[in-house]
């Protein structure tokens, strides 16, 4: 079965000294529905690649292909983006209310707005009561998050590209967004590829782990492999504490949650079936610098 999206050999040099290499011999695919966790320390690249991913930053080797189609042979970058959604980091709200926010993909594309799934959507992520005329730019970060997110799925991608995307929740906002995804990629069969520095998330949420180091794909694997015994001894150093006591994450955490294994699920609203895909929708509306894509 054809892979939705692969990588193979990807390079990339780092953007601010371009005679220095950020990543390479980065190979490696996502099938569909499936939930891929990307770690790795701070600054190894790992929101570059999902930028590449979205084609919002261009590589500078290797070959990036969807359903088995090079990035390069299509014509239309936001027929890509369509399907491959990046949710940044920091949320980039486009101008005007909340409304015109989750309006933004069946605006842009002429299609009808599932008014019912935006509700639901918002509710989910627990953003029932915040009212849909108010400036988006006044919106708190946490709230801004939740608002991009549901956004983002409203477009209903096969892909979405997920940066760090509970990192400014508090926990129970925090637990919803992870109860809408897990439902979202159920329900949907929409894959993810999850950054988060949160291992105990990376290994609920998510059934497989890429792990970044030394400007390489050095594991991929199986998560509850990764977090049981991680095949390479910068993989061990990243879940375990070192001598000084330092960890790179939550490993102990994650170890005594680990041998029940399955993920655990936490509050959430159950959603519905909406009444189909909102065909022609872009990433134009998504974010700051979309429209600024680049081939691979
Ligand atoms: N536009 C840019 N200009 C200059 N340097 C950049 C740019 N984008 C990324 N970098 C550099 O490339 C490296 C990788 O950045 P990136 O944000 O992809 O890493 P990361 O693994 O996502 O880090 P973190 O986990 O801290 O978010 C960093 O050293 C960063 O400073």
């Amino acid at each position: 079965m054809t892979a939705l999206l692969t990588m193979e050999e990807l390079r990339k040099q780092r953007p601010d000294e371009p005679d220095r290499t950020l990543f390479s011999e980065m190979t490696a695919e996502i099938a569909a529905g499936d939930r891929v966790a990307l770690l790795g320390g701070s600054g190894q690249g790992k929101s570059t690649l999902l930028r590449i991913f979205a084609l919002l930053e261009a590589a500078d080797g290797g070959r990036l292909l969807l359903d088995g189609k090079e990035a390069r042979t299509y014509a239309e970058p936001r027929e890509w983006r369509r399907q491959v959604c990046y949710v940044a980091q920091q949320p980039v709200m486009l101008p005007g209310s909340v409304e015109d926010n989750l309006r933004a993909a069946s605006s842009l594309h002429g299609t009808p707005f599932d008014e019912a799934l935006a509700r639901r959507l918002m509710e989910a992520v627990g953003l029932a009561d915040i009212g849909w005329r108010r400036a988006a730019a006044d919106l708190s970060g946490g709230e801004k998050q939740r608002t991009a997110l549901v956004r983002a799925l409203l477009l209903k991608p096969r892909l979405l590209l997920l940066d760090e995307v509970t990192a400014s929740l508090d926990p129970g906002s925090k637990d919803a967004v992870e109860a809408l995804l897990d439902d979202w990629s159920a329900q949907e069969g929409a894959a993810c590829l999850w950054v988060t520095h949160d291992l105990v998330q990376a290994a609920e949420h998510c059934r497989t782990v890429w792990f970044m180091a030394e400007g390489r794909l050095l594991e991929v694997a199986e998560a509850d492999a990764f977090f049981r015994e991680p095949a390479t001894e910068q993989g061990r150093r990243f879940v375990r504490p070192d001598a000084e006591g330092r960890t790179a994450g939550r490993s102990e955490a994650v170890a005594e949650m680990k041998p029940e294994a399955g993920p655990t699920r936490t509050a959430g609203a159950k959603l519905e079936e909406g009444p189909g895909p909102v065909e022609g929708a872009k990433q134009a509306g998504m974010g700051a610098g979309v429209e600024g894509g680049a081939h691979t």
